[in-house]
């Protein structure tokens, strides 16, 4: 058994609404070093987790957690279109072993999945479909939410799943950190916006463009006075990587949604990922962790930060 763990932030601004070269060049500079380690490790499963941001999960069923036994790419932004190359069988013993482990989590034979998904797995491998693949998301963007413990329990069947396989297994978690991009909230939308979060799949071209270009139009001013979303919070993430890497896992059950939210900003609780992420590693040993990289990059509307662990004992 091998496990190395990558937690990450995605932005569908990257390459759309870019910060200065030399930040750019930095997060390039990180993000290659982070795929050749992936390529040396060379996994035999990746199980990733991430958020869905209204792109394969609606309210007309909205589950806390989704694993995929299939999953193709709805390609938003300037995502890679096509299918992930999930392993199905192993992606069916996971669920059952989840399920025995007292979790619900619902099964998806045919998940769509968007950027919270597929611009990690693209950045770390290259393409969807390098390595065999489990998706697990976890609602993080369409609130009511479980409480954090539910993660760390998810997290925890899923490592000690991990632990018997007798394979070099990547875990990713993808999304966060501290940021709020205008993402419509489902309490008090208008009739048409409502239906969107109810039932919006498949939109039309001229549908994602616009919502595509009403994000892009928020990067723009993103931080700024003129801004009426959350922003950015250096200090909250970094306070979450040291907890993260210093190993405090049980003190994210203490977690108040609530206060997250008006802290850090809405779409902050995609460090679900991360947490579920850490806590499998947890389950399947002792970990050492490092903070690869952060900085808070308004042009992106993300407090973007990336760690890397391995399983040590
Ligand atoms: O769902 C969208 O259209 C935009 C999502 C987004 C924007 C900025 C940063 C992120 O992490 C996002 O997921
Ligand atoms: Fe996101």
């Amino acid at each position: 058994m091998s496990i190395k763990l990558k937690c990450l932030s995605h932005t569908p601004l990257r390459g759309l609404n870019d910060p200065g070269a030399d930040v750019v060049r930095e997060v390039d500079a990180i993000l290659a070093r982070s795929r050749a380690e992936v390529e040396a490790f060379d996994p035999e499963l990746i199980v990733v987790f991430a958020p869905d941001h209204y792109n394969g999960l609606f309210y007309d069923l909205m589950p806390p957690f989704v694993i995929a036994t299939a999953a193709d790419s709805v390609a938003d932004y300037q995502t890679l279109p096509g299918p992930l190359s999930v392993d199905k069988e192993l992606a069916m013993e996971m669920a059952k072993f989840i399920l025995d482990s007292d979790i619900d989590i619902a099964i998806s034979h045919r998940l769509q999945v968007d950027h919270g998904c597929t611009q990690t797995l693209e950045e770390l491998t290259g393409s969807l479909t390098r390595y065999p693949v489990i998706p697990i998301i976890i609602n993080s963007v369409a609130p009511p939410f479980g409480p954090y413990r539910r993660i760390r329990k998810l997290g925890e069947a899923v490592g000690q799943f991990i632990a018997r396989l007798n394979k070099r297994v990547l875990i990713l978690g993808t999304g966060g950190l501290s940021h709020e991009p205008p993402v419509p909230l489902l309490a008090d939308a208008p009739e048409e916006v409502a239906n969107f979060l109810i039932a919006g799949r498949n939109p039309t071209p001229e549908a994602r463009a616009a919502r595509q270009a009403r994000t892009l139009a928020t990067g723009k001013i993103f931080g700024t006075p003129e801004c009426p979303l959350t922003p950015l919070n250096t200090e909250w993430d970094l306070a979450f990587m040291d907890l993260l890497i210093e190993g405090r896992l049980a003190e994210i059950d203490n977690f108040k949604i609530e206060e997250i939210s008006r802290a850090a900003g809405r779409s902050t609780h995609e460090i679900r990922t991360w947490v579920a992420a850490f806590s499998a590693l947890a389950a399947a040993g002792s970990y050492q962790a490092r903070q690869d990289y952060y900085r808070p990059i308004n042009e992106w509307i993300a407090g973007y930060g990336v760690i890397s662990a391995d399983v040590t004992a």
